[in-house]
């Protein structure tokens, strides 16, 4: 039997800043992985997708200004993108095992379980610890259909040498929209099929409708209110059965790719037998994300029933995670959380849609623009650019913003910081900023 104080599972955003916290505080520390280190926004979420994104960028802006200064033909080589990003997530694994390895933390491979809520087992070998912490993430979901094996996954996206002549995705979500347009951009005919009545389905209807417009402007095909029924393989391509309200259709492609959402890695963990609850958004925890019903056990990232699953929040909830086990008794205290869509443009927002306010019955005013015609965008030629603000009616705080537009994460970062700071949107407005920038147009929203 080996004891520790602290036993982690999982290795990303969340798991290893638990471990190097309580190590750095003199704990004994064990990790463990059942894939290579480093977890899922390092070497196949966020950051792979914008260094990729970065040649399409690129690209794009090269075709936009085409004739205004650019000239010549301008290709978009993905084989190269796709290196480009590998160079950048190959030396992850290793280095953050020797990271943690250094820092005196002891590095586990493979899939232990629970045995009962104080040991885990891992091929014969027991362990112990005071306390555990579950941050495993989350996984593609599974959509029970017949065919589903030949199915993609996100992290199929990362090796995909050759850009395919056709592709479907299933699910216009975040990673639908931001892959399928990727490989539109480079030269991929896209179909994206959405059970909802609308792309990027969390973020307000106004600003992700320019995105479906944009998308389509593209080429996109979308086809929304239709849900995927099964996948047949067929000389080495594939049909993609789906129904509609009319009946059912069918489309052939040469890959398709499960983009209907992710689930919490909790199935291989035997959480039962540690009498751990948990529920489909993953370990209940509470509000200092402790298990309700093992208070010793902890989960935070993507894997914890709170929250978005965004980066952000995974790196917040391990720093409370770690305190708590450190003695201190800090609870999740979140302000309002920005996201973006990193499609072309972006689709960003921060609190609540229209829908949402009117759901709380709030007294609110819109303030919401088509504003294509701006200056910023003008100058890079570009298509799209729109927001939407919802301010409360009495105090003038904002309750809500939404942008669609080539720099809306940035703009979307400095309501965040208004927000947090109790700040009014026409004091936010009344700020000075430099000319001509993105955030200058504020001021004229
Ligand atoms: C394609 C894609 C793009 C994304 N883009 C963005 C973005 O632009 N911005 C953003 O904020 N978020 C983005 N996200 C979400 C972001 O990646 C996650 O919120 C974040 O990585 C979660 O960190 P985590 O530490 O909670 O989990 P993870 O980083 O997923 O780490 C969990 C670790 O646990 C391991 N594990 C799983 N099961 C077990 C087990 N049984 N035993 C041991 N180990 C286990 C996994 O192998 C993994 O290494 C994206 C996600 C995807 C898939
Ligand atoms: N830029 C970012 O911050 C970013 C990028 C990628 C992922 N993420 C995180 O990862 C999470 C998962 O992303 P995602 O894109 O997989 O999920 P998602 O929830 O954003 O989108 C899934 C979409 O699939 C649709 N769908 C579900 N079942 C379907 C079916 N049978 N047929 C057709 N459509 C179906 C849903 O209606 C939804 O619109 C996100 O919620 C987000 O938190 C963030």
């Amino acid at each position: 039997m080996k004891k520790f104080d602290v036993f982690i599972f999982g290795t990303g955003t969340a798991g290893k800043l638990v471990a190097n916290t309580c190590k750095d505080a003199g704990k004994s520390v064990a990790i463990i992985d059942n894939r290579e280190y480093g977890g899922t926004c390092s070497q196949r979420g966020c950051d792979p997708k914008k260094l990729i994104l970065s040649s399409v960028e690129a690209f794009d802006h090269a075709q936009n200004m085409k004739n205004d200064g650019i000239s010549g033909s301008v290709e978009l080589d993905w084989r190269a993108a796709l290196n480009y990003a590998g160079r950048y997530t190959s030396d992850i694994p290793d280095n953050t095992e020797n990271n943690l390895k250094s820092n005196g933390i002891t590095c586990l491979h493979g899939e232990a379980t629970f045995l009962d809520s104080n040991t885990v087992l891992l091929e014969g070998e027991k362990y112990q610890a005071s306390h555990f912490v579950i941050a495993t993430g989350m996984q593609t979901l599974s959509l029970g259909i017949p065919g589903e094996e030949f199915m993609l996954t996100s992290d199929d996206f990362f090796t995909l040498k050759d850009v395919p002549e056709k592709v479907v995705f299933v699910g216009a979500g975040y990673i639908g929209m931001e892959f399928g347009q990727m490989l539109a951009r480079a030269g991929s005919k896209v179909t994206l099929i959405e059970k909802g009545d609308q792309v990027l389905g969390p973020f307000e209807e106004f600003t992700a409708n320019f995105i479906e417009k944009a998308s389509k402007e593209l080429g996109i095909q979308i086809i929304k209110n239709a849900q995927a029924s099964s996948v047949e393989e067929k000389e080495g391509r594939f049909i993609v059965n789906y129904s509609k309200e009319d009946g059912m259709h069918q489309i052939t492609t040469d890959c398709v790719f499960n983009t209907a959402g992710r689930v919490p890695s909790i199935e291989a963990l035997n959480l039962e037998k540690a009498s751990v609850l948990t529920d489909k958004r993953g370990v209940v925890v509470n509000e200092y994300l402790q298990s309700t019903t093992q208070p010793h056990i902890y989960a935070c990232g993507d894997v914890s029933s709170k929250n978005l699953p965004l980066t952000p929040l995974s790196g917040i909830e391990a720093s409370i995670v770690a305190k708590n086990i450190l003695g201190e008794k800090t609870k999740l205290d979140i302000p309002a959380i920005p996201s973006t869509a990193f499609t072309i443009p972006q689709c960003s927002g921060i609190g609540l849609t229209e829908a949402q306010a009117k759901e709380l019955h709030k007294e609110f005013e819109i303030i919401e623009k088509d504003a294509s015609e701006w200056f910023n965008n003008q100058r890079i030629n570009a298509s799209f650019y729109a927001y939407k603000i919802i301010t409360d009616k009495k105090t003038g705080l904002i309750l809500g913003a939404h942008i669609a537009g080539p720099e809306a994460s940035e703009q979307i970062n400095m309501f965040a910081i208004a927000m947090k700071a109790g700040m009014t949107f026409k004091e936010l407005r009344k700020t000075i900023f430099n000319y001509p920038s993105w955030g200058n147009d504020l001021r004229s929203m």
